[in-house]
């Protein structure tokens, strides 16, 4: 099979996990969040994501959560890559919008981020 087909189970350095359904002949999936960190007091409710992969070996990848207890959005992007064990390993970077009140609180709207995704189970 090809290296670091995106479908499975994934968990990250902080500990939040996703499942990733099958990729589809254009590369596009759909799946879920469980996001273990939150910068709200919401409850922490598990979150749909969609996005695309390269169809070739390590492949780019870039997929969108939206936020179902929070009013933000996250945009991951990255590439997968097979260790030396081979065990493949997914370096994302992320952009996390939170909703702004009135525009001129635009400037604080976006954080930046780096997630180690490893497969789970
Ligand atoms: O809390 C949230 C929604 C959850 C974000 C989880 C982030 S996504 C990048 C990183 N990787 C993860 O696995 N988890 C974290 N949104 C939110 C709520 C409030 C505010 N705020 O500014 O008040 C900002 C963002």
């Amino acid at each position: 099979c090809s290296k670091c087909h995106l479908s499975g189970r994934w968990k990250n350095d902080l500990g939040s996990t996703m499942s990733i359904g099958s990729v589809d002949s254009k590369g596009g999936f759909e799946g879920s969040y469980l996001t273990a960190v939150s910068s709200t007091n919401n409850t922490i409710t598990e979150s749909p994501l969609a996005g695309a992969q390269q169809l070739d070996d390590e492949p780019t990848v870039g997929f969108t959560v939206k936020w179902t207890f929070s009013k933000s959005m996250t945009v991951f992007t990255g590439q997968c890559f097979e260790d030396d064990n081979g065990n493949d390993v997914l370096e994302t970077m992320w952009l996390l919008r939170s909703h702004a009140g009135e525009r001129t609180d635009n400037w604080k709207a976006t954080s930046v981020g780096r997630n180690i995704f490893t497969r789970e189970l």
